[in-house]
């Protein structure tokens, strides 16, 4: 049985990746806490992130995600599902580094697309061509996030829990990351 973590894995990637989905279902097999910056900036605010790019702007979010970020890294070793943004800013992906290990979950770019065409919820996807400005944000952001320490390709058959499954397997392998690898 895996059970536990030795440091804070922090999943890294785009918009609908599944860090959060996969990020929950990591963390019941492997009954560890599950924490989401994006939930956590949410909550301290009481506002929906939506909301809080119209009324602070992405600087003012980035700020918090970042704070939000180094705290919850400080806690007990936990599954952390970053925001899609957080390991583009240096800061963040040394903090990671050092206080635990980053998984980047590898989507392509039709997998992203189907997953988040349909949802309001993702300000930087409110353009004039939400596809085009998702695949330019997947060429920027991609040779970044490939500094994780670990990656995992998302494959569209893989359902949430293979892929918790998966991520898992990449851990053991990695080693020193989960507790009881027998
Ligand atoms: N392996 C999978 N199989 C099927 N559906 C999935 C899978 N992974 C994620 N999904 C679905 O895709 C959608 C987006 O996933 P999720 O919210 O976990 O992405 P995210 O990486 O956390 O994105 P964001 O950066 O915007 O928070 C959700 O509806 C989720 O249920
Ligand atoms: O990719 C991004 O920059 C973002 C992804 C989401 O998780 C949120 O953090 C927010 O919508 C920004
Ligand atoms: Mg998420």
């Amino acid at each position: 049985m895996v059970k536990g973590l030795k440091k804070t894995v922090a999943l890294v990637g785009m918009m609908g990746a599944g860090k959060t989905a996969v990020g929950k279902a990591i963390a019941l097999s492997l009954d560890v806490p599950f924490l989401d910056s994006d939930a956590e900036i949410e909550r301290a605010a009481d506002r929906s992130i939506a909301e809080i790019f119209e009324r602070d702007g992405e600087r003012f979010f980035r700020s918090k995600e970042s704070q939000v970020i180094t705290r919850l890294l400080e806690d007990e070793q936990c599954i952390l599902s970053t925001g899609g943004g957080a390991f583009m800013t240096a800061e963040n992906r040394d903090f990671i580094a050092a206080k635990g290990v980053a998984v980047w979950l590898k989507a392509d770019l039709d997998i992203l697309w189907q997953r988040v065409r349909h949802k309001s919820t993702r300000p930087l996807l409110q353009t004039d061509n939400p596809f085009e400005t998702l695949k330019e944000l997947v060429e920027v952001r991609e040779p970044i996030y490939a500094k994780a320490g670990i990656v995992v390709d998302a494959e569209p058959a893989l359902s949430i829990e293979q892929m918790a499954q998966k991520v898992i397997a990449a851990l053991v392998a990695h080693g020193g990351i989960v507790k009881d690898e027998t």
